[in-house]
């Protein structure tokens, strides 16, 4: 059974919604889901997992959150862990209109990964926004 990291960050919520709805899309694909707050999961975790679905909405300038998420994923990139690892991509915008996923994207596949998708949501995930999130986890549980 594939199993599934689910890492993310999330200031009001709206990221966490939709790491639910992954989590739930992933075991409905029939993965084995684990769901972390980013602060509960480290790099070294990484091995234990076939593949990762990473949350974090668009903060700062269309950055990561820089206090817990920034520095999470810089180290999963220094470490090499990302290297050959499916991972999607997922978070919440309010103005950018999902221009930090654009960076965030180059630099997972630039990490070596292997990016299946990404699904981004504008403020709170309505009913289309917690369906996508499903998807995206039922396409990483696919992947592994
Ligand atoms: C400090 C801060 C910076 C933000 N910067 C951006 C930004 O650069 N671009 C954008 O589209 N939204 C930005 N937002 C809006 C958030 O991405 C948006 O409110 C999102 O829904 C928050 O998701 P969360 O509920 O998971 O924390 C920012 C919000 C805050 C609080």
């Amino acid at each position: 059974m594939a199993k599934v990291a689910v890492v993310y960050w999330s200031g009001t919520g709206n990221t966490q919604k939709m790491a639910e709805a992954v989590v739930e899309g992933a075991k409905g694909a029939g993965a084995d889901v684990e769901c972390f707050e980013v602060d509960s999961f480290s790099v070294d975790q990484i091995d234990g997992f076939d593949g990762l679905a990473l949350g974090c909405p668009s903060m700062g300038a269309e950055e990561l959150e820089e206090g817990s998420y920034e520095p999470f994923f810089a180290a999963a990139v220094d470490s090499g862990k990302l290297s050959g690892k499916p991972v999607v991509l997922f978070g919440s915008w309010g103005w950018g209109a999902g221009a930090w996923m654009e960076t965030w994207s180059e630099r997972t596949k630039e990490a070596g990964a292997n990016l299946v998708d990404t699904f981004i949501v504008e403020n709170e995930p309505d009913d289309e926004g917690i369906e996508g999130s499903k998807k995206l986890g039922a396409a990483i549980a696919g992947a592994c």
